[in-house]
């Protein structure tokens, strides 16, 4: 449906009033970022929600990349249910990739669309204190086996006071997601994750995952198979039944969180869309999956 260009501004105005002045975690996922335009294009949308009002943060990932980089350094990655099992090194390659590499240049891209941004890690301000994972199960030839991720991170606090302080002066937060320990070390998490958590301790509004796929597939052959809403109580039903794995199960799991701390929508939307996100938000027809808590989502 194309809309003529009054009615688009026309359509957008009372969802500008209703989210005036509201907080907005946007996780922006290393798929939707290997396209330098598709980033330009996300990160040119986050200012504009900033200049109308809105107090957008971002959390981004960088999972590809910090793969790459591996792969060029002849390490194999390893995963287990969507999380990258973490030696010494592989912490160090996806510190430098995430905080040193993807966080600044989404700041400088903030600053080229006329924004202000301010790069965080979970270190800084003890934004995101975590402990290391336990070891999880995992089901092998039909044996359970414990497999220890190394140094992969489970949240215990979000200090939200750094996030806010900066937030309420203007900047746009962009959170890496590399959390500190109650030693100083660090540790790696996964970036859906933390944008639950951090959704969750700040109450926001909405938290929107972005990703490079049309939302939650039932088929994942199939791009036309989206689901568009599905129920809180139904996620651990998906992942049970296998019609999610991988890096859609922490994507799940971070918008379970949100939702029941009392973020009232989340959507898994694909950020290769052109302008998704402002078309998530400001039209009528909502893009993506919604997760939402049943009773108020009907
Ligand atoms: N049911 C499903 N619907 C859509 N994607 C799924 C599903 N199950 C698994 N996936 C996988 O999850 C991926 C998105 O997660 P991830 O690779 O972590 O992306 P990102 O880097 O954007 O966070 C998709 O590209 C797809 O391969
Ligand atoms: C523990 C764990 O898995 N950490 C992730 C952190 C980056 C991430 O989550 O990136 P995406 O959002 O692009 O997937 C990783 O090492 O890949």
């Amino acid at each position: 449906m194309t809309l003529k260009r009054e009615n688009v501004l026309i359509e957008a105005l009372p969802y500008i009033r209703k989210f005036h002045n509201a907080i907005m975690v946007i996780k922006v996922g290393g798929h939707a970022m290997v396209d330098k335009q598709i980033m330009s294009d996300i990160i040119e949308d986050v200012v504009l929600l900033k200049f109308v009002g809105i107090h957008p943060i971002i959390v981004h990932g960088g999972g590809p990349e910090i793969t790459e980089k591996m792969n060029r350094m002849g390490k194999k990655p390893k995963f287990v249910g969507g999380l990258r099992i973490t030696d010494d090194e592989t912490l160090e390659i996806a510190r430098m990739v995430l905080v040193g590499n993807i966080n600044t240049d989404i700041v400088s891209l903030i600053g080229r669309h006329g924004g202000k941004g301010i790069g965080l890690s979970g270190k800084d301000g003890k934004l995101i204190v975590a402990k290391k994972m336990a070891a999880q199960k995992v089901m092998i030839e039909n044996i359970e086996h414990e497999v220890d991720l190394g140094w992969v991170g489970e949240t215990e606090i979000i200090n939200t006071e750094i996030v806010e302080i900066v937030t309420k002066h203007g900047y746009i937060p962009v959170i890496s997601p590399i959390a500190i320990d109650s030693s100083g070390r660090g540790l790696n998490i996964n970036a859906d994750t933390v944008a639950g958590d951090i959704a969750a301790a700040l109450r926001a509004q909405k938290l929107i995952l972005m990703t490079d796929v049309p939302g939650i597939l039932r088929n994942i052959e199939d791009k036309s198979s989206r689901i568009s809403r599905v129920k809180l109580e139904d996620v651990e039903k998906l992942v049970r039944e296998g019609v999610i794995s991988g890096g859609m199960v922490p994507k799940l799991r971070g918008a379970v969180t949100a939702v029941e701390s009392g973020v009232q929508r989340v959507h898994i939307i694909d950020g290769s869309v052109s302008h998704s996100v402002l078309l998530e938000l400001f039209t009528d027809t909502g893009i993506g999956t919604m997760v939402y808590r049943g009773e108020d989502g009907e």
